[in-house]
């Protein structure tokens, strides 16, 4: 159902309201942005219903609905699907010519200018999941397309979630993808193999949870607090010939920092694939 033209600006409509969606919705709400300015269209009923009942968003089946009279049109639905999804909505973007913002992986602006009827305003914006607590980090690049205002609209809209970094050369999203978009994963993947090695050495499972867990936060504080780059802080953990030696002795050995370097190499990789297999 249309709104009035005066919330035109202010109107922010999400299309998809999975996973990141539910992040980068509950980030801008804590944050003090009006519920009733954020529209999501998400097909999956439970999800629709509860991203309306913990944040008090409007929710609407079809994305149609969503958009009418919103000036900035989140994508975020997965990258297999958004050729369909832009090109659904391509008559309204020629009519309303909102700011287009893709959290897509791999799909790049000039496949989303097209799209959505050509000449579209995108900013290709990568977040991560932190976003939910206002501890998330957005890669931003926009196309030629967007102007001053358009891109002060898509890095407020985005650092309501956590911090972001303007990105000057649109192939290196794909890198960015790969280190902070996945990145959250990489280091859940650590607390679960600390826990499981953890459990080995006969910890209790609970002990286990909470001692991988407070490790990592507050490392991750010192990572931002200390104000001194990782190597250091990880040399003034490593006291000469004792505990912390033997375990970075069994990491370098066994080659952690060419699997890391291989893993983001493959994410980098992934992204191209989607955006070419979506051409
Ligand atoms: N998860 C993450 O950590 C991050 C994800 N991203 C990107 O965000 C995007 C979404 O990922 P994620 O949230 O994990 O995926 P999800 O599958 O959780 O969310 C996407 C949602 O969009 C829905 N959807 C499908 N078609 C439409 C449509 N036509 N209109 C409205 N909604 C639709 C899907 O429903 P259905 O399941 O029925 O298809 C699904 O619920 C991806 O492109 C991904 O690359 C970016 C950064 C981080
Ligand atoms: O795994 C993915 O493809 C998405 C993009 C970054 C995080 N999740």
């Amino acid at each position: 159902m249309p709104r009035p033209a005066s919330t035109l600006e202010d109107t922010t409509a999400f299309i998809g309201g999975g996973n990141m969606a539910r992040s980068l919705v509950g980030g801008m709400v804590a944050r003090g942005a009006d519920p009733a300015a954020i529209h999501v269209a998400e097909p999956v009923d439970a999800l629709r219903e509860a991203l309306a009942r913990d944040f008090g968003v409007r929710v609407h089946a079809d994305a149609g609905d969503a958009v009418a009279g919103a000036g900035t049109w989140v994508f975020a639905v997965k990258p297999q699907v958004m050729r369909t999804v832009c090109e659904g909505l391509a008559a309204r973007a020629g009519d309303a010519r909102p700011l287009a913002v893709s959290i897509a992986a791999g799909i790049t602006t000039a496949q989303l200018s097209a799209w959505l009827g050509g000449d579209a305003a995108v900013v290709r914006a990568m977040p991560n999941t932190p976003a939910l607590l206002g501890a998330g980090v957005t890669g931003l690049y926009a196309n030629a397309a967007v102007d001053a205002a358009g891109r002060e609209r898509a890095a407020s809209l985005l650092s309501a979630t956590g911090e972001t970094v303007w990105i000057a050369d649109e192939a290196l999203m794909d890198a960015v993808t790969a280190v902070s978009g996945s990145g959250p994963a990489y280091v859940f993947l650590l607390a679960e193999a600390m826990e499981d090695a953890a459990r080995a050495q006969g910890l209790p499972a609970d002990a286990a949870r909470t001692l991988v867990t407070q490790t990592l936060l507050g490392a991750a504080r010192m990572l931002t607090e200390a104000g001194e780059p990782p190597a250091g802080l990880r040399r003034r953990v490593t006291s000469p010939g004792g505990t912390t030696q033997a375990a970075i002795e069994a990491f370098e050995a066994g080659g952690l920092r060419t699997l890391v370097a291989e893993a983001i190499a493959a994410a980098t990789l992934r992204g191209r694939e989607l955006s070419a297999a979506n051409d």
